[in-house]
């Protein structure tokens, strides 16, 4: 809603998404909530290219790429964080060390598992251990000690920020082992009659579509290592013999997604992670019928989320209002405490609101 006074998101993503966003359609939406946009080059001062009321950014590769120690990365990473320090009202969707929560998987599978009010709920995140070692023998006791079975999914640990991050291998027995590149995490793979189901979430919105997904899959010593890239095997359009299942897994029915635990999901993440803008990915489990979380996505592709951009913008115009109320109450964590208070400080942080 506009209320006259017209306000400005600076926006930010790498080219490889803003290559697939209808920038137009994008454009007109904000002008319609009273919103101009303006794109942002991180290569020059941001001080001199605008004056914004909102920072909408897809920061995954470059805080990846900072984190690992490079420089021209941990420069511009610098240079946003002083600046958004230095502009303590303008609204960060979503806040930078938010968003590192989900570039390790090792972190937030951890943060999923140490879920107590997931287990009497039929939620669970598939047992996983880390490798930074390529010694087999190491390996294998860590996955004793961290109750990892075979197959597993073998997933770089850093989670985003290359093509490298989505390269899978789906490891059949010890032997296999030797295929696994550290660092990465092992995961225990949970049989799934090849569904996928994709929670898209903005704010408190939320929306689920189906994907293909691999095939069940059992131990076995003679398997050799697959590998695959997640593109190849579950987006929309995706036709990979990965997902066709064997004739012996036909007879298991489909079973059907449960929107209650979903709901309980989303509560979760956004009170230990925070995101208004993220993703997670769930199977179900064709034993029990459980629901695996196994995978947490910053900023993802909305694929078929019905008018997205609509969502955003209200989802956006949401967050600046209530930011600029002078008796705004809102929960907000620091360093890890969570506090209820007024909203009056630079602690708001957009992303950490609890509804
Ligand atoms: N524990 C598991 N059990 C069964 N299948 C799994 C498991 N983990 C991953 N998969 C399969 O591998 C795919 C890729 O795994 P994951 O989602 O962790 O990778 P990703 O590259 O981060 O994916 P995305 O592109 O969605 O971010 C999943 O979509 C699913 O098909
Ligand atoms: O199918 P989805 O929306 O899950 O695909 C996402 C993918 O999961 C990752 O979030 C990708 O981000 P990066 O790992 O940072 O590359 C997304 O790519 P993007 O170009 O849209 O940011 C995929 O869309
Ligand atoms: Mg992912």
């Amino acid at each position: 809603m506009n209320d006259g006074l017209c306000k400005t998101i600076g926006i930010w993503m790498s080219d490889k998404k803003s290559q697939k966003l209808n920038w137009k359609e994008l454009i007109n939406t904000c002008a319609s909530h009273g919103y101009n946009l303006v794109k942002l080059d991180l290569e020059r001062p941001l001080e001199e290219q605008a004056r914004i009321d909102v920072f909408l950014h897809k920061l995954t590769d470059i805080i990846a790429a900072a984190d690992q120690g490079d420089p021209k990365a941990s420069t511009i990473i610098g240079h946003v964080e002083q600046y958004l320090s230095n502009h303590p009202n303008i609204a960060v969707i979503d806040p930078l060390d938010n968003v590192r929560m989900l570039l390790n998987r090792y972190c937030y599978y951890s943060i999923l598992q140490n879920e107590a009010t997931f287990q009497n709920q039929g939620i669970f995140t598939p047992t996983f251990a880390e490798f930074t070692t390529n010694d087999v023998e190491v390996n294998i006791e860590i996955m004793k000690s961290r109750g990892v079975k075979f197959p597993v999914i073998c997933k770089p640990t850093i989670a985003h920020g290359s093509k490298s991050a989505h390269e899978m291998v789906v490891i059949f027995n010890e032997k296999g082992l030797s295929a696994s590149k550290p660092p990465c995490v092992v995961q225990t793979f949970v049989n799934h009659n090849a569904v996928l189901h994709k929670v898209f979430l903005i704010g408190n919105r939320y929306h689920i579509c189906k994907r293909p997904s691999l095939k069940n899959f059992y131990a076995s010593e003679e398997l050799e290592p697959i590998f695959y890239s997640t593109g190849e095997v579950c987006k929309a359009d995706s036709q990979s013999t990965l997902s066709i299942l064997d004739p012996h897994d036909k007879a298991d029915v489909t079973m059907s997604i449960n929107e209650d635990v979903i709901k309980t999901i989303i509560r979760v993440l956004r009170k230990e992670i925070g995101l208004l803008l993220a993703g997670f990915d769930v199977v179900i489990d064709n034993q029990t019928g459980h629901h695996a979380v196994i995978d947490i996505n910053v900023f993802p592709s909305y694929d078929s989320f019905p008018n997205f951009f609509e969502h955003l913008l209200e989802c956006i115009d949401e967050i600046v209002r209530r930011r600029n109320s002078k008796d705004c109450v809102a929960t907000y964590r620091i360093n890890g405490v969570v506090n209820v208070g007024t909203c009056t400080s630079n602690y708001c942080v957009t992303g950490m609101n609890v509804n």
